[in-house]
């Protein structure tokens, strides 16, 4: 469940007066989403989505994710475009929160990615990668190298409530990654949370990617690593090698890899486990029972962990070397 504020239709109205939106028809919180309270508005112009945003979403880095998603909305990327107010601002504030209009995109989230569609998130996150050249704002990623082992310290002393061992277990991963972590790649905006249930598909065409409150700038591999981990996985923890294929082949299609890029991709895509397992964790233990929203499990992230420590070479993600 994500409406974490509620809002009065009244103040609804005041607020949407700013903006060229036309007149309120109806409104609707959204369930799905984890960070932020979303919110559908049928108006007598287009559909909208109205966006609180939540006390984990610094409100600094706003201008960076509004202002990015107009860039790429304007070099033809399928992405959520947000609406300016009258007086050109895209932030506004609601019910005490700072609140956006973004456009409505059609489509819906697979529960069942198959190959096909890693294929097309492939080609996606590739035009997303091009399309974000020349964005001039920065913002570098918290959740990067640099901020894990902080992130680790905050849930350490409780990891063995998870599973036994993995005090011992993550922190040989943390000297690792520091060790071998790549430093001279490709960099550029990442997405840098593009999961099943931030693209959209109508059919199996992809409609949009959406969610762009964890974008930042990174390595562009990274990023690849990151969709490796979160859609070329099956339920038993099995990874799927022809969805890796498709995926890889799909992103070349747009921006072939470098040989260091591929080079990188088993200590890249182990450290991108490693983040997910971090925040996981992390909410797993904080979050209290009985809260609004879903704990995601961090053992699913351990286990796809576990899968990168013990690759030899990339070509067994499905890249033909
Ligand atoms: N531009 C959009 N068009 C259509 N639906 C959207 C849009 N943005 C968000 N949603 C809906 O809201 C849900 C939560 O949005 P998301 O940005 O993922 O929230 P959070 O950042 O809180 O996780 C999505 O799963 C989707 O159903
Ligand atoms: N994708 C992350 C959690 C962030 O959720 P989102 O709803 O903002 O995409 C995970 O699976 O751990």
């Amino acid at each position: 469940m994500a409406v974490y504020t509620d809002i009065a239709e009244d103040d609804l109205k005041w607020f949407l007066t700013e903006y060229d939106a036309g007149t309120l028809l109806s409104y609707k919180g959204i369930a799905e989403g984890v960070e932020n309270s979303n919110f559908l508005l049928h108006t007598s112009k287009d559909p909208l989505i109205l966006t609180l945003y939540e006390k984990r979403v610094e409100k600094s880095d706003l201008p960076f994710f509004l202002g990015l998603m107009q860039h790429l909305s304007a070099r033809g990327l399928s992405c959520p475009l947000p609406l300016p107010r009258r007086d050109g601002a895209l932030l506004g504030s609601l019910s005490g929160r700072p609140a956006a209009l973004i456009s409505f995109l059609e489509g819906m989230w697979l529960r069942k990615p198959e190959a096909k569609h890693c294929r097309e998130v492939g080609r996606a996150l590739a035009a997303m990668h091009v399309a974000g050249e020349g964005f001039e704002l920065k913002r570098p990623n918290a959740l990067s190298i640099d901020g894990w082992r902080a992130l680790w310290e905050k849930s350490e002393d409780r990891a063995d409530e998870v599973e036994r061992g993995l005090q011992n277990e993550v922190r040989s991963d943390l000297n690792f990654l520091a060790a071998y972590w790549p430093k001279s790649l490709p960099a550029g905006v990442i997405h840098a949370d593009l999961f099943p249930d931030n693209v959209f598909f109508l059919g199996d065409e992809l409609s949009g990617l959406i969610d762009f409150y964890f974008a930042c700038n990174d390595l562009l591999a990274y990023d690849v690593s990151i969709c490796l981990n979160a859609w070329c996985f099956e339920k038993d923890g099995a990874y799927n090698i022809t969805k890796g294929t498709a995926m890889l082949e799909g992103y070349q299609s747009v921006r072939p890899l470098s040989d260091p890029e591929i080079a990188a991709l088993p200590v890249l895509s182990r450290g991108s486990a490693l983040r997910f397992f971090l925040t996981r964790l992390y909410d797993w233990l904080t979050t209290p029972e009985g809260a609004m929203v879903t704990k995601k499990d961090p053992l699913e992230y351990l286990r796809k962990l576990r899968f990168h420590r013990q690759i030899s070479s990339p070509a067994e993600y499905g890249l033909s070397l």
